[in-house]
C-alpha cells in the first residue's frame, strides 16, 4: 500500500514520516492554502528526505513552465496536478523527467465517458473529495461506475480511524491524507501520521 502524506511544512514532520515508512511526501504549491509553502522551505525539506521516497509538489491551475521552475527549484521527484488540467500536461511532466500524478473529485472521474476514462488509463490518478484538503470524505457510491484500471490513490478525509476500512472497500493502489494527521488545520502532528501509515498499512 502506497501511502502519500501531504501538506507537510516543518523538517520535523517530514522526518516522522519518512522514519514511519511513508511512500511520497507532499509539500503544496498550489496558492491560498493553510499548507502552502515557498520554493526555498521546499527545497529545504526535499533535501532531508532520502532517495526512495517521492517528493510531491501539488499544484492547482499554474501555468506549467511555472510549476516545472519550482519543481526543478525545489527538487521534486513527482508533480501533483490538482485542478482541470489536461492529459498534455502530464506528457510534459513526464518529458522532463518528473512523475506526474493528476487529482479528479471522484464524481468528476465518474463523469468521464469511455473514451476520456481509456485516455487517462496510463496515468497515475488521484480521486478526491470535491474541495482538496477539507477532510471531507466523497461518496464512495459515486464510484460505482468504477475505478481507474491502474495506478490510483484514494483521498479525502482519510484518517488513522478509516483508512483501513475505506482501502479495503475501494482496493487504490494507495492513499493519500492531510487534514487526518493534522491536530489543527495545516499543523501535522507526528503521532497521527505514525497511526495512520501503521494503518493504512494494515489493509495492504
Ligand atoms: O491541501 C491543500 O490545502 C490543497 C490545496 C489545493 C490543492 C490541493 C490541496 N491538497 C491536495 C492533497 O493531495 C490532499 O492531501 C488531498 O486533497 C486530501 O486532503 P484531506 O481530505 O485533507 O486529507
Amino acid at each position: 500500500m502506497y501511502v502519500k502524506i501531504c501538506g507537510l511544512r516543518t523538517a520535523e514532520t517530514v522526518a516522522a514520516a519518512v522514519a514511519a515508512g511513508a511512500s511520497a511526501v507532499g509539500f503544496v504549491f498550489a496558492p491560498g492554502s493553510s499548507r502552502t509553502v515557498d520554493v526555498e522551505l521546499a527545497a529545504t525539506l526535499v533535501a532531508g528526505v532520502p532517495d526512495g521516497v517521492e517528493t510531491v509538489g501539488v499544484f492547482r491551475n499554474q501555468p506549467l513552465d511555472e510549476v516545472l521552475g519550482t519543481a526543478r527549484r525545489a527538487g521534486l521527484t513527482t508533480v501533483q496536478l490538482h485542478g482541470r488540467e489536461p492529459l498534455s500536461d502530464m506528457v510534459r511532466l513526464r518529458g522532463e523527467g518528473f512523475h506526474a500524478l493528476r487529482a479528479f473529485s471522484a464524481a468528476d472521474y465518474a463523469a468521464l465517458d469511455a473514451g476520456e476514462k481509456r485516455a487517462w488509463e496510463p496515468e497515475r490518478i488521484l480521486l478526491d473529495a470535491v474541495e482538496p484538503g477539507a477532510g471531507v470524505a466523497f461518496d464512495a457510491a459515486t464510484l460505482q461506475g468504477g475505478t481507474p484500471p491502474g495506478f490510483w490513490l484514494l483521498a479525502g478525509g482519510l484518517n488513522p480511524g478509516n483508512v483501513a476500512r475505506l482501502a479495503a472497500a475501494l482496493h487504490p493502489s494507495g492513499v493519500d491524507v492531510s487534514s487526518g494527521v493534522e491536530s489543527s488545520r495545516g499543523v501535522k502532528d507526528a503521532g497521527l501520521i505514525r497511526d495512520f501509515i501503521a494503518a493504512a498499512r494494515l489493509a495492504a
